[in-house]
Order: structure tokens, then C-alpha cells, then sequence
């Protein structure tokens, strides 16, 4: 059922789990544990539905990204960034059923399998090791056609799909810039490898990127997962428009199975109580402000707000680590999108057509289908003390090629000519920041703090990633279509100049991560420990991306539905269950 009001929740009904945050873990979990039809499971979202007059917004593909800054998002915003010249940055996180699944940009893209390894390692559970985790790699995503049927042979590797709930594809339309990726990949394949699948386990080189687009709309944790279980099944309760506001020790000591919940600042609180477990799945943001709300996490700055403490872990809300975006533009010779999104009656006419049968350009993936991922060279100086990638297979930046030109901060676009921008990704960036609460009221933001570009090595990357994406595009492959590149990106000729424009420009890419790591059983920092169980707390699990122990080598959405889906089965497993 879905109940709108906490004093909906029938006072008799006694739910054996309760899962906060129906965003991309949660959803999973939700449908995952509900399969037993014995089990009774609540799930808590804060958010507003997918389903309601604006849905538009998440569901048309064309749209990918105007849900930014909307009623579907927190709206967070950073602390001041000390390497951004002191700018304020926004932070947007899903407020709605997929939580940031319905949001985001829709890259389906698992990385490198030595990401996995190092979860293994890092956990001490070699069950997270790529190899082992197999069957939720392919339990959680299937590959679809495009609206058009396009033809993908040859582009995608069919045999690492699955059969999966969440539908991904390819684009239904190449462009110029696309061609001219692969080309360059024929004529310099040393330099810039080709790579058939991105979700391979391969991390490195160039290849067709996949997006959570099928059936021609964006697929989320709530397409694929809540609502078919919320159709079919009478074990499954979801509460919206319902923040949790603190975790409630049951027995006066560290059983955490009770949650303290409202709709607002001023509205009653109201209290439910799990019979087996609490599984935290807020996001890297809602999760470790919950967690420190309830008095767990570090426990002199909880004091210093005000929170009594009562399990101190001080690496709640520490090591928050995003990744950093920024683009550079050329103006080509070749039609881009440039022209059609600078044309409202272009864009208006493909909604339209859209409204009629879901065919178009609104209807597939648009701006972005081929990227690359690569490596500084091995025996760089910049890699001797300490090589932060997940592996010797792992990128350490990347780019991404956008049909359009696509402004950073603060640029704004030219209304004629045809434009390709390439973004600039650190990978596996070594800053890190942290989160922290500065008000017992649940509905004070936290503070973030990502710290971008605060380590030389990430400066460093970012400056040679530049460097690469010039001499990239001054290969035979991209003779005769890019013709000169954006004012601010001519005038970039030394490394002074280029470490400026990073600072004047990045933005975040929306990866945080690791705001409640993973950590070994024996291990005393973390905050899980390798079956998602808090440290130090009983019946209170974690599952989201605030576990990751560190910036993704791939995209983090992946990862988050593949670790969702073996949490399920530990869930099931220390339960009995089916
Ligand atoms: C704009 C944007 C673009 C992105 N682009 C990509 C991309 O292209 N590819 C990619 O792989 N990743 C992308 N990401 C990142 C990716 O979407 C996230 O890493 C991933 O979805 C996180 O999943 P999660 O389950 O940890 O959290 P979320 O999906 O954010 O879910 C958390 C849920 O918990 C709810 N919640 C929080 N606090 C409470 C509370 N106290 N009570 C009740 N409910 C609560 C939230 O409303 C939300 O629904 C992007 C993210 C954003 C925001």
C-alpha cells in the first residue's frame, strides 16, 4: 500500500523491516526482501512521488537533468571550496521514489572490475570481489534496443547483460563525434584503446556508454523495482512524504530498531519499531546526517550540537569523496545538437512528438554516447608515493563527448554554430571532505564540505587530463571537424592558466560517496563492517552508497544496485528467509 501520513501506518501491523530512503538501494532491498511473502517491510521516504504532475521531468530521457534544483531534489548546497576560489557549490540528491536513480544522468556504467576487488580487500570479504559478485551483476540490468531498434552489434559486449529489472540501452542515434571516438581508437589503438563494454570489468579505453533509458523513458530503482512489487504484493508498505528524523535504541542500549519520524519541522512525531532490522538507505548525504541525528557518529562534535551520544564512530560523515566535472568546448564543422537545443520550438516539437508515442530524440539517451577512460602512464612521478586508482587497470580521469555545447558554471552558450564539449572527470580524485551536522533539528541541512581540488595529485590529473583531451583531438581522426576551440579554451597554454580554469569552473559530478564506509571486522575506524551491519549497533544496516570505500572507478549508480542486490541475500540469509 502507499500511505501518504505516518497515522496511516496501521498501529496492529508489526513490520519486520524498515528501510529508509526509497532511493536506488532502498527500492532494491524493498522488492528484494518482499519476494518472501512472510516478511512485512515498511519503507520511509522523505521525498514526493515519481508519479505526479511534473513526472515528466524524470521519465522523458530528453530531460535528464532539469529535475536538478526542482521539488525532486534536496537542494544542498557545499560549504565554501577552498580549491574552487571559495565558491559555493550545488548539490542536488533525489527527493523522490528512485531517489537520485530519477534524477541523475542516467550513465549505467560499472568500471573496472579491480573497483570490486578493492571493496573485497578493503571489507575483508572477498564475497565483493568482482568474480564473486557475478550473479548481482547480472541479476540487477538488462540490455534493451533503442525506440528505433538502431542496431547495437558490435557496440556492446551482449554476454556481460543480464536479465535484469533495470533496462539500459545504447543511444538510437550516432553522431559525427561519436564516429570520430571510434575511429580514433582504429588509427591509435595503443594510445586509445577501443573498449566493446564499459560494464565489462574492463576500465580502461573508449567505448559506447550505456544509459538507464528503455522502453523509451528512464528507468529507475523505482521503475524497475518498487512499483511492480508495490503492485503485486500486500507485504510491502511505502510511507511518503515522511522524513525519519532519529533512530530509536530500543532497549535503552545500542539495538537500534525503532525509527522517529515526521512530515515536517512542526508536524507530531511518530514512532514505528522494526522486529528484525533497520536498514539505513538515505544516500551519502541523508545517511551519516541520520546516523549523527540519532547520536551515532563522532562523538565530541555531536556533543558540541547539542546530541547526546550514545555509539561514538568517529568516520561517520568523515572521508566524503566526490568526483569533480568540468567541460571544454570546440566549435565543429558538422551538425551537433547545439542547433536544436537553442531552438525552443525544435525542443518543443520532440516533446510533442514524444506526448504522441514516445518516439524522437526525446526518447533515447542524447548528449552523451561515447566516453573514454585512461590512465596517467605508469611510471609517472606523480604515481610513486601512492597510486590512488582502484587498480593498475584503472583510470585515473575521463572524458565524456557531449553533442552540444555544454556550459560550465557560470558560461553561457553560444546561439549559433555547431559545438562538441568534451567533460573532464579526476576518476580517482585523493581529496577528500566531510559532512557535518550543526543543529539537532532534522531539518537543518548538514554541512558538505567535498574539498575539491584540495591535493596537488588532483590538481596534477586534472592538468594532464587537459593536456591529453587537446593533443586527443589533434589526431587524424578529428581532421576536418573540430575547427577552433571556445575563447576560454584558446586562451589555455600553460599549466598556471589551466589550473585557473579548473578552479574557476569545476562543478561536482554528484558521486559522493563513503560518508559511512566499509571497513574489516577488526578494523576499528568504518562504520560498516563487511555484511552492512553498523559497527558497535544491533539490528541497523547500511546499504547505499555511503559504504563505497572511496571515489568510484566506474559510475556509482552500478555499483550501488550491485551491492544492494547481494545485501539482499545477506539480509535474507541472516533472517532465513526466501
Ligand atoms: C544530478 C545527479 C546526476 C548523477 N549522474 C549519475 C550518472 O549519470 N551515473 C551514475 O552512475 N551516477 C550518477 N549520479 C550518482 C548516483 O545517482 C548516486 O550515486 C546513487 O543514485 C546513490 O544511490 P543511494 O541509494 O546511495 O542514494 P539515493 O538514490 O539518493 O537515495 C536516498 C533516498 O533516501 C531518501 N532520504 C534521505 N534521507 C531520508 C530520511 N531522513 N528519511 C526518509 N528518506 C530519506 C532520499 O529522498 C532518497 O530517495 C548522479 C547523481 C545526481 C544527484
Amino acid at each position: 500500500a502507499i500511505l501518504t501520513a505516518p497515522e496511516q501506518v496501521a498501529a496492529s501491523k508489526q513490520y519486520d523491516f524498515i528501510i529508509v530512503g526509497a532511493g536506488t538501494a532502498g527500492c532494491v532491498i524493498a522488492a528484494r526482501l518482499t519476494e518472501d511473502p512472510s516478511v512485512k517491510v515498511l519503507l520511509i521516504e522523505a521525498g514526493v512521488s515519481d508519479n505526479g504532475t511534473q513526472s515528466d521531468t524524470i521519465n522523458v530521457p530528453l530531460l535528464a537533468g532539469s529535475g536538478i534544483g526542482t521539488m525532486f531534489d534536496w537542494n544542498y548546497t557545499t560549504t565554501a571550496q577552498a580549491g574552487l576560489n571559495g565558491r559555493l557549490i550545488d548539490y542536488p540528491r533525489g527527493f523522490v521514489l528512485g531517489g537520485s536513480s530519477s534524477i541523475n544522468g542516467m550513465i549505467y556504467a560499472r568500471g573496472s572490475s579491480e573497483e570490486y576487488d578493492r571493496l573485497a580487500n578493503v571489507s575483508g570479504d572477498a564475497a565483493w570481489s568482482w568474480n564473486n559478485l557475478k550473479k548481482y551483476i547480472l541479476k540487477n540490468e538488462r540490455h534493451t534496443p533503442p525506440w528505433n531498434n538502431r542496431s547495437n552489434v558490435g557496440e556492446y559486449d551482449p554476454r556481460v547483460h543480464g536479465n535484469g529489472p533495470l533496462l539500459t540501452g545504447l543511444t538510437p542515434t550516432v553522431f559525427e563525434a561519436d564516429k570520430r571516438v571510434i575511429r580514433m581508437t582504429e588509427d591509435l589503438p595503443n594510445q586509445y584503446p577501443f573498449n566493446l563494454d564499459l560494464n565489462s570489468g574492463n576500465g580502461l579505453g573508449f567505448g559506447w556508454l550505456h544509459t538507464t533509458v528503455g522502453d523509451s523513458a528512464r528507468s529507475t530503482s523505482a521503475s524497475a523495482y518498487l512499483h511492480p512489487a508495490l503492485n503485486s504484493r500486500s507485504n510491502l508498505d511505502l510511507l511518503l512524504h515522511t522524513q525519519v528524523t532519529r533512530l530509536v535504541s530500543t532497549l535503552g542500549n545500542h539495538t537500534f530498531k525503532g525509527v522517529q519520524v515526521a512530515q515536517s519541522a512542526t508536524a507530531a512525531n511518530y514512532s514505528f519499531t522494526a522486529k528484525k532490522e533497520v536498514i539505513l538507505s538515505a544516500g551519502s548525504v541523508g545517511t551519516p546526517h541520520l546516523l549523527m541525528l540519532s547520536g551515532i557518529g563522532p562523538s565530541q562534535q555531536l556533543q558540541s550540537v547539542g546530541i547526546p551520544p550514545i555509539l561514538d564512530l568517529p568516520d561517520v560523515g568523515a572521508n566524503l569523496q566526490d568526483q569533480s566535472i568540468l567541460t571544454l568546448q570546440w566549435a565543429v564543422n558538422g551538425t551537433t545538437l547545439s542547433g536544436f537545443f537553442s531552438d525552443p520550438t525544435a525542443f518543443g516539437a520532440a516533446l510533442a512528438q514524444y506526448a504522441v508515442n514516445e518516439t524522437g530524440i526525446a526518447a533515447g539517451n542524447t548528449v552523451v554516447n561515447t566516453i573514454g577512460f585512461m590512465r596517467w602512464p605508469n611510471n609517472s612521478p606523480v604515481l610513486t608515493a601512492r597510486d590512488p586508482a582502484a587498480g593498475p587497470n584503472s583510470p585515473h580521469f575521463q572524458f565524456s563527448f557531449l553533442e552540444t555545447f555544454y556550459p560550465n558554471v557560470g558560461q553561457v552558450a553560444p546561439t549559433t554554430g555547431n559545438w562538441l564539449s568534451v567533460s573532464v572527470v579526476v576518476q580517482s580524485p585523493t581529496s577528500h571532505g566531510s559532512l557535518n551536522i550543526t543543529s539537532p533539528s532534522p531539518f537543518v541541512h548538514p554541512t558538505i564540505n567535498p574539498a575539491f581540488y584540495t591535493t596537488l595529485f588532483d590538481i596534477r590529473t586534472a592538468i594532464h587530463a587537459i593536456r591529453t583531451l587537446i593533443s586527443l583531438l589533434a589526431t587524424p581522426a578529428w581532421d576536418g571537424f573540430i575547427l577552433e576551440p571556445f575563447l576560454a579554451v584558446a586562451a589555455l597554454s600553460t599549466d598556471d592558466e589551466i589550473e585557473a580554469y579548473i578552479r574557476t569552473f569545476a562543478d561536482s559530478l554528484k558521486h559522493p560517496t563513503s560518508t559511512a564506509k566499509i571497513s574489516k571486522t577488526t578494523d576499528t575506524g568504518g562504520v560498516v563492517g563487511p555484511d552492512l551491519l553498523v559497527k558497535g549497533a544491533t539490528g541497523l544496516r547500511i546499504v547505499d552508497a555511503s559504504v563505497l570505500p572511496s571515489a568510484v572507478a566506474g559510475f556509482p549508480q552500478a555499483e550501488v544496485y550491485i551491492v544492494a542486490e547481494r545485501a539482499a541475500d545477506l539480509i535474507k540469509s541472516a533472517w532465513s528467509l526466501t
